[in-house]
């Protein structure tokens, strides 16, 4: 598999900040590859997305996505922010344009590949619906078709599911998972949620605020797509655990 995204020596300090929100970081992702990021809060996990979006700038080190050195957001790229987007005046399916209508005019192929994708992400018969009428799942479910749309090669998801319920959360979880295997979506996904983090990915990243880079990286050594009841396996909670551990094992004075 060939890297799609190189963080080399990675920094940023925000002006008038007296310390590195990130320093020397340095991230290697596969095309095809589902990375979870995870720690805790304020350790610069959105930070980090948002640069490699094109949204941030480092201060030091290079960020190079597809072979290019990313300065600003570049088409290949789609970004799920945490909370969701979407606008009160246009129904679900033309929420699911959007991406497409910024740059032209949406054509009749366009409008079949939004209507194609409402069926995976459960929201086939409800186009026509507002967002005063979605719950939070059905909102969520239009802001992934949405994403998918362009079917971008990098899709960066910054706690897409934090808001949900339990039910809702898993179903969007292998919704997700089935749509980056069938597309070879390369993911990279920051959530506070272990079981989610392990679940999904081919890697785990866990983020330190002292230092302020990745303190160690785990492998899911498990085939994508898996099925739900794998978080029921000791194989899965195994993973998790030790997670857990190394999250634990990191001193207060290292917070
Ligand atoms: N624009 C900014 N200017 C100055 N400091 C900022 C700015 N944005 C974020 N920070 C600081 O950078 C640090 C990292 O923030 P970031 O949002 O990247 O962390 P996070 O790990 O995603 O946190 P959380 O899990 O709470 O969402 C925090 O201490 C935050 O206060």
């Amino acid at each position: 598999m060939a890297t799609i995204i190189n963080c080399q020596e990675v920094g940023l300090q925000f002006d008038g900040g007296p310390n590195p929100i990130l320093n020397n970081i340095n991230l290697q992702i596969q095309a095809g590859e589902f990375v979870s990021i995870i720690g805790k809060s304020g350790s610069g996990k959105t930070s980090l997305l948002q640069m490699i979006g094109g949204l941030l700038t480092p201060s030091k080190g290079e960020i190079i996505v597809n072979g290019q050195n990313i300065m600003s957001p570049i088409d290949e790229m789609t970004y799920v922010f945490q909370k969701p987007v979407l606008l009160e005046w246009r129904n679900v399916l033309e929420n699911v344009l959007l991406p497409i209508e910024l740059k032209r005019r949406p054509n009749q192929v366009d409008r079949k590949k939004a209507e194609e994708l409402l069926q995976p992400v459960g929201l086939a018969g409800h186009e026509s619906k507002y967002p005063h009428e979605l719950s939070g799942g059905m909102i969520s479910r239009v802001t992934l078709a949405r994403a998918l749309l362009t079917a971008p090669k990098i899709l960066l998801m910054d706690e897409p599911f934090s808001a949900l319920d339990a039910m809702t959360k898993e179903q969007l979880q292998l919704e997700l998972m089935e749509l980056s295997v069938q597309f070879s979506t390369t993911v990279i996904f920051i959530t506070h949620d272990l079981s989610e983090a392990v679940y999904l990915a081919d890697r785990v990243v866990l983020l330190g605020k002292n230092p302020a880079n990745i303190i160690r990286e785990f492998s899911v050594p498990f085939q994508r797509p898996r099925l739900k009841d794998w978080k029921f396996e000791p194989s899965f909670t195994k993973i998790v655990k030790e997670i857990y551990d190394e999250i634990e094992g990191l001193s207060e004075d290292k917070e």
